[in-house]
């Protein structure tokens, strides 16, 4: 891959103060940018994105969605699809202390909080949530991932989760990935488009409550209340504006309370799914024994253990919102993580580097959230298929230049 143009960029009227949050940042989009390359000024543009030139002759972004609603596990799936690139995932170095952005060599991590256009105030006076299109800037989500798709770096905003607060912005250089993560990243037809892989993670209304219940009130200090209050006080925007996403989703991860446990109600133990559609490029559906088959696998016995109520796999071909999908399911929890090669070894097309890397990569995480069960094993496996996605994307485009952006 070529090496990148390294540009320096200065907003004429950008304080990069971090010190003085801005109640509103508006006048943005009409900013004045200059573009400064290392050895002085080259040239000024006034457009409405803010953006400035920065890469030149490099291969495009690989752009990735992950949707899902707050506290359903995007920043737990982030950890493990870097680690799968290796290197440590950051905030910008010097920058804004409350930056929702986590930089790793080959990964960037932008939060889509930041294009809340309402503050918390705001959208207290105005009477929406921060999931209501309405409290959500899609034209600049829009223009600033355009442009980082296509190597130019953008003056992205910052929402300040500690103030509820727009803070002034943040400079993002074009990574070799971008990873946009938050409530709507497939719901503006124009960003969808822009998205070379997208992920919903599905949590079921039980395990949503059972989590949230762990962290805001064990973590966070919440009542029991105030947490059911909140929840139900999303579910309608949440219903109409985050979970229809989950169709336009090349993967979806879909998180249920076990059938193994008649009526269980403890949300301990997780049915798994992940569907995966037919016909993505460079996206090929992992299998279980064999492709297109339908399968019923108790893997406890002599080569796993397991411990009441057991592990259930099953996989087979199936439709989701009229696509054709393949989906494989896990139900249960493993007791020995080691011994989790013995399952990676009868599933296929996990785009692994080498034997066990599925298994290495679990154990290293094993104290994530989830890495007991489908949750971390199927984040791990959709990590290893971005990571493969991507090499295959700049591979081909070093054969053969891609067209600029869907868009
Ligand atoms: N796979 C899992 N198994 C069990 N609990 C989980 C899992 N994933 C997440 N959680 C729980 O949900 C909480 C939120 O997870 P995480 O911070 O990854 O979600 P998030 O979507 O990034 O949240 P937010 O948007 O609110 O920052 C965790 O602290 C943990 O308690
Ligand atoms: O749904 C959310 C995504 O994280 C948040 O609730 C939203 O961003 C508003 O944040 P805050 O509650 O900190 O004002």
């Amino acid at each position: 891959m070529a090496v990148s143009t390294v540009y320096t960029a200065q907003s004429v009227n950008s304080t990069r103060s971090i010190s003085k949050p801005a109640k509103t940042y508006l006048g943005f989009h009409q900013k004045q940018v200059v573009f400064y390359r290392r050895t002085g000024k080259i040239g000024s543009s006034s457009s409405g994105s803010c953006v400035i030139a920065c890469r030149a002759g490099d291969s495009h972004t690989v752009v990735i969605g992950l949707a899902a609603d707050s506290g359903c596990g995007k920043s737990t799936f982030m950890r493990r699809l870097t680690s799968v690139f290796g290197g440590a995932a950051e905030p910008p170095k010097g920058g804004n202390p409350d930056s929702n952005t986590l930089i790793s060599d080959m990964t960037t991590v932008i939060c889509l909080d930041d294009y809340h256009s309402l503050d918390r105030t705001g959208r207290k006076e105005k009477g929406v949530t921060a999931l209501d299109p309405r409290a959500n800037d899609f034209d600049l989500m829009y223009e600033q991932v355009k442009a980082l798709k296509k190597g130019v770096a953008v003056d992205k905003p910052i929402y300040n989760h500690v103030t509820g607060l727009l803070d002034p912005p943040e400079l993002i250089k074009p990574p070799k990935i971008l990873v946009i993560e938050g409530l709507h990243p497939m719901y503006d037809e124009r960003v969808r488009d822009l998205l070379d892989f997208s992920i919903y993670l599905d949590i079921s209304s039980e395990v949503k409550f059972a989590w949230k219940i762990q962290r805001d009130m064990a973590e966070r200090g919440h009542s029991l209340e105030s947490i059911k209050a909140s929840i139900e006080a999303r579910k309608p925007d949440f219903d109409a504006y985050i979970d229809p996403q989950k169709q336009y989703a090349d993967a979806v991860i879909e998180v249920l309370p076990t059938q193994l446990i008649p009526d269980d109600n403890e949300g301990k133990v997780l049915r798994v799914r992940l569907i995966m559609k037919e016909g993505v490029e460079h996206f090929s559906p992992v299998y279980l024994f064999d492709e297109g088959s339908t399968i019923s696998w108790i893997p406890c016995g002599r080569k796993l253990t397991c411990s009441y109520p057991g592990i259930k796999f099953h996989y087979g071909p199936d439709s989701y919102f009229g696509n054709e999908v393949s989906i494989l399911e896990m139900d249960g929890q493993f007791d020995r993580l080691d011994e989790l090669i013995y399952i990676e070894s009868h599933l296929s097309n996990l785009s692994t580097k080498f034997y066990g890397e599925v298994t290495q990569q679990m154990l290293k995480h094993a104290d994530f959230p989830g890495s007991n069960n489908g949750t971390g094993l199927f984040q791990t496996i959709v990590g290893l298929k971005i990571r493969d996605l991507y090499e295959q994307i700049t591979s081909s485009e070093t054969a053969a230049p891609r067209e600029a952006t869907k868009a």
